[in-house]
């Protein structure tokens, strides 16, 4: 039986449909309206592009959207002193640093200077922590995205076997501690794993994300199971010179085979990073008001 191919476009859209709904009410209710800073330091093209799909997307739902763009070569203090201005306006609910950043910059301490209630990108340690330690967090776009696509099409995910290939800390870990919390039982693979296709033979939810593309094949994929790519690699395209394509870190056509679900790339994770960064934003700022938060937004 073929598998099931997951849209996480339409499952994104609708996501973008709840937050517009949220921020419609948020506003008709107490005159409040949630905005979203990006800053982006540098001129990498790739960031560019997401920097002003996120500035329409935030648009899109009704929210404000604040794009500081800095030189390249912007001091650590500047930038600093941005994020703290950023940090005090009562009108930024998030912020996002996007990445990479410079060579002379450290993501690390960028989203230290954060204040871990705007941090909509979840990568402060104390979001970190409060996932880890089972609190209310702001959890990280990406693998918040994942656990809505896998909670649609699977239900209950407890007593599952999940293998999550790819231990950062923008992916991997907060992905895995999502999916332990959700009662499965949780491997964390990655490039020392030894005998890595026959950990994942016995996943019935395999996540990839290993930043290399194709590398996981139809033949390490167990029967009927659900396969999540969050692999982004852009190539050359084969038949236009100039333009480029996207494939993910599954090789698409031998897995799709073997899986019972399979996300697309493009098409699965990648939308539902974007809808989860503007839910975030929507949860941040109805925290900050304490106000209820919208159900099914967050975790
Ligand atoms: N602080 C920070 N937070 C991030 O979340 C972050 C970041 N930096 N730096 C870069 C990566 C990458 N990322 C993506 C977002 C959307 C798509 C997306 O919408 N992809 C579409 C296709 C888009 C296209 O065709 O180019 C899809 O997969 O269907 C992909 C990748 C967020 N990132």
């Amino acid at each position: 039986m073929a598998a099931t191919i997951i849209d996480g476009k339409a499952f994104a859209a609708g996501v973008r449909g709840q937050v517009a709904a949220g921020v419609a009410a948020l506003k008709a209710g107490h005159g409040i309206v949630p905005g979203l800073a990006v800053v982006l330091v540098g001129e990498d093209p790739a960031s560019e592009v997401y920097v002003a799909h996120k500035h329409q997307a935030t648009l899109e739902v009704g929210m404000r959207s604040f794009e500081h763009k800095l030189a390249a070569d912007t001091p650590e203090a500047d930038l600093f002193a941005l994020i703290d201005r950023l940090n005090a306006d009562p009108e930024v609910h998030g912020i996002l640093c996007q990445f990479p950043v410079p060579d002379h910059l450290s993501e690390r301490r960028t989203v230290a200077r954060i204040d871990p209630a705007k941090d909509v990108d979840g990568l402060s340690v104390t979001n970190a922590g409060l996932l880890a330690t089972g609190e209310r967090a702001l959890v990280s776009c990406t693998p918040l995205g994942c656990l809505m696509l896998l909670r649609d099409q699977l239900g209950s995910l407890s007593g599952k076997e999940a293998v999550v290939i790819g231990r950062s800390n923008l992916f991997g870990k907060p992905m895995a501690q999502l999916l332990l919390q959700e009662n499965c039982t949780v491997t964390i693979a990655h490039s020392r794993t030894t005998n890595l296709p026959e950990v994942c033979a016995r996943a019935d939810i395999l996540v990839a994300a290993v930043g290399r593309a194709e590398m996981v094949r139809g033949d390490w994929v167990k029967p009927g199971a659900t396969v999540i790519d969050v692999g982004i690699t852009r190539v050359p395209h084969p038949q236009t010179p100039g333009k480029t394509r996207l494939i993910g870190d599954v090789h698409f056509e031998s897995a799709v085979a073997v899986a019972g679900a399979i996300t697309p790339v493009p098409g699965g994770v990648g939308p539902m990073t974007i809808a989860c960064l503007l839910a975030n934003t929507l949860t941040a700022c109805c925290r900050a008001h304490g106000l209820p938060e919208p159900e099914g937004l967050t975790v």
